[in-house]
């Protein structure tokens, strides 16, 4: 597997996989929407591995010797995007070991691509995503979310200072990814503000439409 450090993933011009060996789901929304929680349901019921691009970034920061470790931690206190190659290497790497010691080719990629650049790169050189699950939330709702979670999270970016930061990232430099989806047809949205257990059961009916149904019922068609 390529190390962190040869970031090559995302300099590929063709994809690595095509989209009949691997199954891309996006997972956006805005902070605290509640993107996590809906993935761990989703495993739960579907099989996915779950990714989410913000771990595997933490992940990556507290790595001893990671070339990138002070790079990463700084980018996330100021709720910016970190370079792309760094993050498109995390997710290829990861994406490898699943295939290969999970057997695994349903993926959610959760919290990813933030930024116009990495969906463009992401999807040119390691495979086409299927659709973006979106998860639409006030602000004023995540703010509450997050700060509750801040109280035993220990992130360094579930402050107000840091979450205020994150608002503006998504707005400005994560919403044009939506958009450009949405423009394509690829977009499910689901209003996020609701019970957890409610937002789920949208989530389902939503997979159901395109076609992506629960562990149980695949082995029932089988
Ligand atoms: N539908 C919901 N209603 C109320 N609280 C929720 C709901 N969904 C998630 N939460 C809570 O809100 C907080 C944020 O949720 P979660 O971590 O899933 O969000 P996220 O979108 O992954 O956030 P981030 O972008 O910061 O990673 C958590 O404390 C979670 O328990
Ligand atoms: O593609 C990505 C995803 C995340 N980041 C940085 O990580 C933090 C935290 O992400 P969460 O999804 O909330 O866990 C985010 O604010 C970014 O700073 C990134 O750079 N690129
Ligand atoms: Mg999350």
């Amino acid at each position: 597997m390529p190390a962190i450090s040869e970031l090559g993933a995302a300099k590929r011009d063709k994809p690595l996989w095509s989209t009949n060996e691997v199954t891309v789901i996006f997972v956006l929304g805005g902070p605290g929407a509640g993107k996590g929680t809906q993935c761990s349901f989703l495993v739960a019921d579907y099989g996915f591995k779950h990714l989410s691009a913000g771990d595997l970034l933490r992940e990556e920061q507290d790595r001893p010797g990671s070339e990138f470790g002070q790079l990463i931690k700084d980018y996330i206190k100021e709720g910016l995007i970190v370079p792309m190659e760094v993050t498109i290497q995390l997710l290829e790497n990861a994406m490898k070991a699943a295939m290969e010691k999970e057997q695994k080719t349903m993926f959610l990629i959760d919290g990813f691509p933030r930024k116009l650049d990495q969906a463009h790169a992401f999807e040119r050189s390691v495979v086409k995503s299927k659709f973006t699950l979106f998860f639409k939330c006030s602000e004023k709702v995540m703010l509450e979310r997050l700060l509750d979670r801040g109280k035993t999270s220990g992130r360094a970016d579930d402050n107000i200072e840091s979450i205020k930061k994150r608002f503006r990232t998504f707005e400005d430099t994560s919403m044009p990814v939506v958009e450009e989806f949405r423009q394509e047809k690829r977009v499910v949205e689901v209003d996020a503000e609701q019970t957890p257990l409610k937002v789920y059961q949208d989530v389902q009916e939503r997979l159901k439409e395109w076609g992506v149904h629960p562990l149980e019922v695949k082995l029932q068609q089988a």
